[in-house]
């Protein structure tokens, strides 16, 4: 998956890693030319007294040296905006691709890990195309190049350098295996602490309303000291390798210099080609370490790349029809034709023989105990789930033929859980309609009843929302997405339980202003609370799953014992206040 990755990312930047591996290719030429100038220098300059020779050759390794700093600054330049461009673009596809995602593929994954896999996945990918463009050309020229000058030098030595490159991939090589499997797990625990920060944080006043601090801040540590563990694993072993590397590195050094010296001493060799020799010899150890630097990285940024692959690869379990149909009308005539809906993994269908109609300017209700089916139900229209068989139809066509768009422009929901967005008020309001004038957010506002508490403060619709709306009390949230809903003017509205939060004068108050505003849309209610929908033309009652009886109020308290049930039960709460 890393090698498909890379390759078709990096397609569009050919050009760009072309120049960069032509500049690392000249600064390594460069890099490995200067040891033998400065040879020259020491071995037919200094030692004959030749100053002019010095000059000249010290002005070319001058230029040489000038060329290869410059060489290297722009192979660095460009290889890392390179890098940065490949990570942006494989970041904006695993955006694009969640956002693709039905509420069920969401589920499959979990919102922790899909966001892990789009940041610090791609950043590990991203960070071995860094050092790929870094090192991919100068490592193996430098480790060939540096063998051939340093022979070059001296044939007698070489036998240092086939034992000192051995031993360092040795030691390297052997501290990269160890390192591999722990990177793997560092990858699944970040997994996880990200899980336990985004509940605990969304969670956080459930956390104190049941005092449950020290039991989540266990958790929490649990999971925070698992990484650290892992991290100090790998930190020993990085410990480890750096005085490794350095005591390898100096014994070379202390090699050279000894059994070269005493070829310097019998005359068989020059104190240049010595020094040449010995930075030859640290290039290609510096080359190797490099090399296997990279090569260590390669493991988890394979491991990451899978990651994002699965991610890349989901077939959006909901997608757009080829050839979508319009609608003839639009009406928003809402009709369930014998739906039956199963959860993916469940055994049995949360919803069966499902059938309906809703009537543009009426009101249909549906309500049912608490994991009866009524949340699933609404959610079929907008399409979050598709149906296991029968067909849910929108002005005559099925959902599963319509453009999102089409679907979108007919139908506003207010789901039972509102969620409001970091920014203005108006900002919110006009999620669904950027171009609505503030005249018509207001009368939304009014219609929802949240006219006053956004009025009170002086910045008005100018007032700040955090993230989820938490800044607001749910009650107000709830006004606020129903106004927002109500911007859209749309065909269809969906209330999932958005009364729920409000008291029960001002759902009457809602309820009425919505009707005059609503007379021509098909308006379907959720709701848990009789007096909410006791108006409606006419209520489904739903039990597990299925529709047990249908009618007006009137007509379901003479025949519908689940429903005088209902009834029942509250009306014994409101006595008991
Ligand atoms: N994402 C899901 N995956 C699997 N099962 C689910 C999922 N969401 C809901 N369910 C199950 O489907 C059933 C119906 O849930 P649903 O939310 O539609 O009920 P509801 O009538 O809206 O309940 P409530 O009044 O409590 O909101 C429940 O048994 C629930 O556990």
């Amino acid at each position: 998956m890393l090698v498909t990755l890379i390759r078709r990312y990096s397609k569009p930047y050919l050009p760009q890693i072309v120049a960069v591996l032509i500049f690392q290719l000249a600064s390594t030429i460069a890099t490995l030319y200067l040891p033998s100038l400065n040879a020259k220098i020491i071995d037919e300059g200094v030692s004959r007294g030749d100053t002019d020779f010095i000059w000249r050759t010290g002005a070319m390794m001058l230029a040489v040296a000038l060329g290869q700093v410059l060489t290297a600054i722009a192979a660095v330049y460009f290889g890392a905006r390179t890098a940065m461009a490949i990570g942006r673009d494989l970041r904006r596809s695993v955006y694009r691709q969640v956002s693709s995602f039905s509420a069920q593929d969401v589920n499959r994954f979990g919102a922790p890990t899909l966001i892990t896999r789009g940041t610090n996945d791609v950043q590990q990918v991203q960070m071995l195309v860094l050092m790929g463009l870094n090192f991919m050309v100068s490592t193996p020229i430098m480790c060939v190049g540096g063998i051939i000058m340093a022979l070059r030098e001296d044939l007698s030595l070489s036998w240092l350098v086939w034992v000192s490159v051995p031993i360092l991939v040795a030691v390297v090589g052997y501290l990269v295996v160890r390192l591999m499997p722990l990177f793997r797990s560092m990858q699944t625990k970040i997994d996880a602490i990200n899980g336990v920060l985004r509940e605990q944080i969304i969670g956080i006043r459930v956390v104190r309303a049941f005092v449950r601090e020290p039991y989540e801040a266990k958790r929490f540590g649990d999971a925070n000291q698992d990484l650290t563990a892992v991290s100090v694993k790998i930190g020993n072993l990085f410990v480890l390798m750096f005085p490794a590397i350095g005591m390898i590195l100096h014994l070379s050094t202390a090699a050279v210099l000894w059994f070269g010296g005493q070829r310097v001493d019998s005359g068989d060799m020059q104190v240049g080609s010595l020094t040449a020799f010995l930075q030859y010899l640290l290039q290609i150890l510096m080359a190797v370490m490099m090399g296997t630097f990279m090569a260590m990285m390669i493991p988890r940024a394979s491991v990451c790349a899978d990651r994002i692959g699965e991610v890349l690869d989901v077939e959006p379990s909901i997608h757009n029809p080829v050839s979508p149909v319009v609608p003839a009308e639009k009406k928003g005539r809402v009709e369930f034709r014998d739906v039956t809906f199963k959860y993916p993994g469940a055994e049995a269908p949360v919803l069966s023989n499902i059938s309906f109609t809703a009537e543009p300017g009426k009101t249909l209700a549906i309500i049912g105990s608490t994991g009866a089916g009524k949340t699933t139900l609404v959610s079929l229209l907008p399409r979050l789930y598709d149906v296991a068989s029968g067909s849910v139809l929108l002005d005559g066509v099925p959902v599963t033929e319509l453009d999102a768009s089409e679907i979108t422009s007919r139908v506003s929901a207010v789901p039972q859980k509102p969620y409001l967005f970091s920014g203005t008020i108006e900002h919110n309001l006009r999620f669904g309609k950027p171009e609505a004038t503030d005249e018509e957010l207001w009368e939304a506002l009014e219609t929802a009843q949240a006219r006053g508490f956004v009025e009170e403060k002086s910045s008005g619709l100018d007032r700040r929302i955090a993230q989820g709306g938490t800044n607001v009390s749910g009650g107000q949230r709830q006004r606020l997405s129903i106004a927002r809903a109500l911007v859209t003017k749309p065909n269809v509205y969906l209330f999932d339980d958005s009364f729920s939060a409000l008291d029960v004068a001002t759902d009457a108050r809602l309820r009425k202003a919505l009707k005059a505003k609503t007379r021509d849309a098909t308006v379907i209610i959720v709701a848990q609370r009789v007096s909410t929908i006791a108006d409606a033309d006419e209520i489904l009652v739903l039990d597990n799953g299925r529709i047990v009886d249908r009618g007006t109020h009137d007509e379901l308290l003479e025949t519908s014992p689940t429903y005088q049930e209902i009834v029942e039960s509250q009306l014994s709460v409101e006595e008991v206040a």
